[in-house]
């Protein structure tokens, strides 16, 4: 057997490291993947009560994802960003005091939970030597002057070795043969591979399954929610959330019985139970309703896992780190998408297509919205429309990186209304002091005024009710949009997405609340 060597702080750590082969089927594996806020927050809960827990019945495989003590925002992952960028600010050290700050953070949570000396001992040694080793790759990425995507990705990836390190060690202090898989080197740098397509995924899992069955039968990997040297990079790739896709991989490798994604909510609500004080939790949802209710404001999970443990027919269970006894929301397919999944592909599409639920009376799944909206609208200079004139505003969009969320159009005019996860793009001052935060919307402005008047409506939000029975509910539309305007609320731009499981508008930010009550309060309140 080869073996491949990773030498931390003087120790070395051997990881078996086999040649491919098939995988025994029939496995009692589950997968647990944790997310930033809940690690922050619960690590040592998670370990006691819901990883040891689940071990009693079964092997477990732990994906974690970086810590976030309060809100994601806040978290490693995008500290991390932050100090990429500070490497490109001239005379700027602070990247310098912000990987300090995560060491200190990573060192100060083991030594409040990590009730071991020796493990205790050998975790700060494994952060100081991953914060060392995160200080040579930005004093890099400033001597070179440039933080490619390939220099994130290494960045980021820290987050997650930091969260897996104090994992494994709270496992090994209840006894747990815990062992921190680094899936950052999984991916074959000799590959020829250039798309993230289903054989790459297929081989992915493959590649994790066969590492993972290599620790033996008594192992409990952590991984890394981070997967490594993806072709284009991951961040820009897969993108935020990507730790879930490194799960449902995980899980396919196994052919694991379950993929539990663990949040800090029971599961899938009718509405962000934040905000809607009367949300009910629902029992299932389809794989298009979750990843439509995650593109549209409600962080369900993130879509490309769906597609990949669907393929694999492996149910997804959310589930609560605060509450591990309910029985969360399971994401599932509606088996007559599977039906019609099957019928040859064709432009007609069939719009009497039952539903297993088609005895109940239809009804919308969950209403969700998603903030730091902004509309722009382009009014064209030319009588008609020129031929290329949408083709045009799109590639101008996507060369700013800005995406567009909805849109609606008219012959010459198209508003879109864009978001940005990380930054304001621009927002209203008093009656019309329009300031624009982003460079990227204010360069893309520059080249759309080449095509026509281009105006802003920024702070705004996008409230959509989701569900796959809205295609047979004839009216709804016009229910939710009068819901809307009966209470007082305007708005912005309408669109119906082509999914047909999805209506949405823009309407004004801080009306994002109400609007969410009373359109619950209309439209899902039903007995049971
Ligand atoms: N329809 C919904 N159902 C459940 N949660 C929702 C919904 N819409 C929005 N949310 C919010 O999404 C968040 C997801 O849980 P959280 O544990 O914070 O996610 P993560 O694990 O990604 O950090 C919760 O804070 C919850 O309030
Ligand atoms: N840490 C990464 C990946 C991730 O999946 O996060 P989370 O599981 O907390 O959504 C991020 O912040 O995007």
């Amino acid at each position: 057997m080869l073996h491949e060597t990773t030498q931390v702080n003087g120790h070395i750590d051997l990881v078996p490291h086999c040649r491919e082969r098939d995988l025994p089927g029939g496995t009692n594996w589950i997968v647990q993947k944790f997310g930033g806020t809940s690690l922050g927050k619960f690590a040592a809960t998670i370990a006691d009560d819901i990883v040891l827990t689940g071990l009693k019945e079964h092997r477990v495989a732990v994906v974690c994802s970086a810590r976030s003590t309060k809100t994601k925002s806040e978290g490693t992952t995008n500290r991390l960003l932050r100090a990429a960028e500070d490497v490109l600010v001239a005379d700027s050290r602070k990247y310098v005091d912000m990987v300090e700050g995560l060491r200190i953070d990573h060192v100060t949570v083991g030594q409040e939970t990590i009730d071991d000396k020796d493990i205790l001992e050998q975790y700060i040694a494994h952060v100081d030597w991953e914060c060392h080793n995160l200080l040579k790759i930005l004093e890099s990425a400033r001597f070179l002057k440039a933080v490619t995507n390939q220099t994130k990705d290494m960045v980021i990836s820290v987050g997650e070795k930091l969260s897996c390190l104090l994992m494994t060690a709270l496992l090994q202090t209840k006894g747990a043969h815990a062992v921190c898989v680094d899936l950052g080197e999984i991916i074959n740098r000799r590959s020829t591979v250039v798309a993230l397509d289903n054989e790459f995924f297929r081989d992915l899992a493959h590649l994790i399954g066969t590492k993972i069955l290599a620790l033996g039968p008594k192992a409990v990997p952590v991984l890394t929610g981070f997967f490594g040297k993806v072709p284009g990079g991951l961040l820009e790739q897969v993108g935020r959330g990507y730790t879930d896709l490194c799960a449902a991989i995980a899980a396919i490798g196994l052919q694991a019985l379950e993929l539990q994604i663990w949040k800090e909510v029971d599961g899938v609500f009718t509405a962000d139970p934040r905000k809607v004080p009367t949300a009910r939790l629902l029992k299932t949802v389809t794989p298009a309703e979750a990843a439509e209710l995650t593109f549209y404001g409600s962080e369900v999970i993130h879509p490309f896992t769906m597609d990949q443990v669907i393929r694999a027919s492996i149910p997804i269970r959310i589930k609560n780190v605060m509450n591990p006894r309910s029985a969360g929301t399971v994401i599932y397919p509606d088996p007559a998408d599977t039906v019609s999944a099957k019928t040859p592909p064709g432009l007609f599409r069939n719009r009497s297509a039952t539903s297993v639920l088609s005895t109940q009376p239809k009804r919308p799944t969950a209403v969700t919205a998603k903030s730091q909206i902004t509309v722009l609208n382009v009014h064209s200079n030319k009588r008609t429309r020129a031929h290329g004139f949408l083709a045009t505003i799109f590639s101008i969009l996507d060369q700013n990186g800005l995406s567009v969320d909805l849109i609606s159009s008219s012959e010459v005019h198209v508003s879109m209304a864009i978001h940005s996860e990380n930054a304001l793009l621009a927002t209203l001052h008093g009656e019309d002091d329009l300031q624009i935060q982003s460079e990227a919307l204010q360069r893309a402005i520059n080249s759309l005024k080449a095509w026509g008047d281009v105006d802003l409506v920024p702070d705004l939000a996008i409230i959509s009710l989701v569900g796959r029975q809205l295609r047979g509910m004839s009216g709804i539309s016009g229910h939710f949009f009068n819901t809307l305007g009966e209470h007082g609320i305007n708005i912005e731009m309408i669109s119906q997405g082509a999914s047909e499981i999805s209506i949405g508008c823009a309407i004004e930010e801080r009306e994002v609340t109400r609007a969410l009550n009373v359109i619950h309060a209309k439209l899902f309140t039903f007995p049971d």
